[in-house]
């Protein structure tokens, strides 16, 4: 029996979290949920699973929620609620699957108390990635990945020894907006840039995908967890999203790991790692699918991933800002404040203005992401 622990259990990678559950209950017992607003659903979680601590985002909800939990259950708040569900528990993994670089602070007091962390919360890494990972290495922590292509990597290098790796390749769906040209992004809307073609996930990420932002989030995702350079991590376009990642072996090998879209699959690989149990995904048929594309990435066309590389290979605080800027763009993109072109300009001037603070500590890091945000709030 695991024991799992979930920030974020009422977002996308929550709930499909739970999904595993219930597909193997008698092999995961759940310790604690965290969630922000959604306090209907945190109830209906809360009554079916149990747990033994909840949190929601601020004290008005807990006081709200309270009245409605079970007898057994003790409700948290705020950012120190968030901790108590990282970290206050039995549990032994804690699955990190809120959104933004706000999830670092519990992501770090849970590997503080010796949980196992499947990483969905890529934003900690891009924000933070030398002292997360420097943090967990010390004190014996796993960092399993459940972002599709990182646990596709993790999957290839299984058994295999580090010395052999060439490279990896992260494959990139395009996004939304992956037929239209630059002139043509002036005129789309939230509303359509909400339409993943391949995958369904909270707003963020979904326009991160458009942006090309969550691929260089990957990217920056792949150097701490991976331990690679950045001129062994390329991206590649595949639109459909069937091949999720691939390595390359020094003597020209590749091993890719394939699978339909569902992200299930990862989560439950993070949860069970070593082993593997069955899924409800719809199990992959490459006659049914016939072909499969792929495309040279265009710099030009995504400039948002350029910037990621630049950011990542220039550490320090770069990443920090990159990522800053980036959430603050996108909630006033969904906000409909600017347009989706604008999101680019923003991190763009934010880097810009931005002085490089190498080997931050936390304090550097959160005095970067304060002004980054300021910065592209007022842009
Ligand atoms: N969705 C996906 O398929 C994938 C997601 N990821 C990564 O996983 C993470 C989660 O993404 P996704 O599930 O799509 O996001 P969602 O927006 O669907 O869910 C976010 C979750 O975080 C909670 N939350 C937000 N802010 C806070 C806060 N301050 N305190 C506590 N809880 C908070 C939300 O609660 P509430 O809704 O109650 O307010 C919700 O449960 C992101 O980092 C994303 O990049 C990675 C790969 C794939
Ligand atoms: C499911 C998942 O892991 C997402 O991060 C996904 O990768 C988004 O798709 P693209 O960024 O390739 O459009
Ligand atoms: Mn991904």
């Amino acid at each position: 029996m695991k024991k799992i622990a979930i920030l974020g259990s009422t977002g996308s990678i929550g709930t499909q979290t739970l999904d595993v559950v219930d597909m193997h209950p008698e092999h995961f017992q759940v310790e604690a949920l965290a969630a922000g607003s959604n306090t209907a659903l945190l109830i209906e979680q809360t009554r079916r699973y149990q747990p033994k601590k909840v949190s929601v985002g601020s004290k008005e909800l807990a006081d709200k929620i309270s009245p409605h939990v079970p007898a057994g259950t003790k409700v948290y708040y705020g950012s120190e609620g968030l901790i108590e569900v990282a970290a206050g528990t039995d549990a032994d993994t804690v699955v990190t699957a809120v959104v933004g670089s706000v999830g670092l602070e519990s992501t770090l007091a849970a590997i503080e108390s010796g949980k196992q962390i499947g990483l969905a919360n890529k934003e900690t890494l891009v924000t933070a990635g030398h002292i997360v990972t420097e943090r967990a290495a010390s004190k014996g922590v796993s960092i399993l990945p459940v972002d599709s292509e990182h646990s596709a990597i993790f999957q290839c290098l299984n058994g295999e020894n580090r010395s052999g790796v060439a490279g990896i390749t992260l494959t990139a769906s395009g996004g939304s907006f992956r037929h239209l040209t630059r002139e043509q992004l002036q005129q789309v809307t939230v509303e359509d840039a909400l339409k993943h073609p391949n995958w369904s996930m909270g707003s963020k990420i979904t326009i991160d995908s458009a942006t090309m932002v969550n691929k260089g989030l990957e990217v920056i995702e792949a150097h701490w967890l991976f331990g690679l350079d950045y001129e062994q991590i390329d991206v590649l376009l595949h639109p459909e999203s069937i091949i999720h990642s691939y390595v390359e072996f020094e003597d020209t090998s590749i091993i890719a790991q394939l699978g339909t879209p569902d992200m299930r699959v990862p989560i439950q690989y993070a949860l069970t790692y070593p082993d593997r149990m069955p899924s409800p995904a719809k199990r992959l048929s490459l006659a049914q699918v016939g072909q499969l594309h792929f495309r040279e990435m265009d710099m030009d066309r995504f400039p948002c991933l350029r910037m990621a590389y630049e950011c990542g290979k220039m550490g320090g605080t770069a990443t920090t800002a990159f990522n800053a800027a980036n959430e603050v763009a996108v909630a006033r993109f969904l906000r409909k404040e600017i347009s989706f072109l604008k999101i680019e300009d923003i991190i763009a001037s934010v880097l810009e203005a931005h002085r490089n603070v190498d080997n931050p500590d936390l304090e550097q890091i959160a005095a970067c992401d304060q002004d980054s945000r300021k910065l592209a709030s007022l842009l």
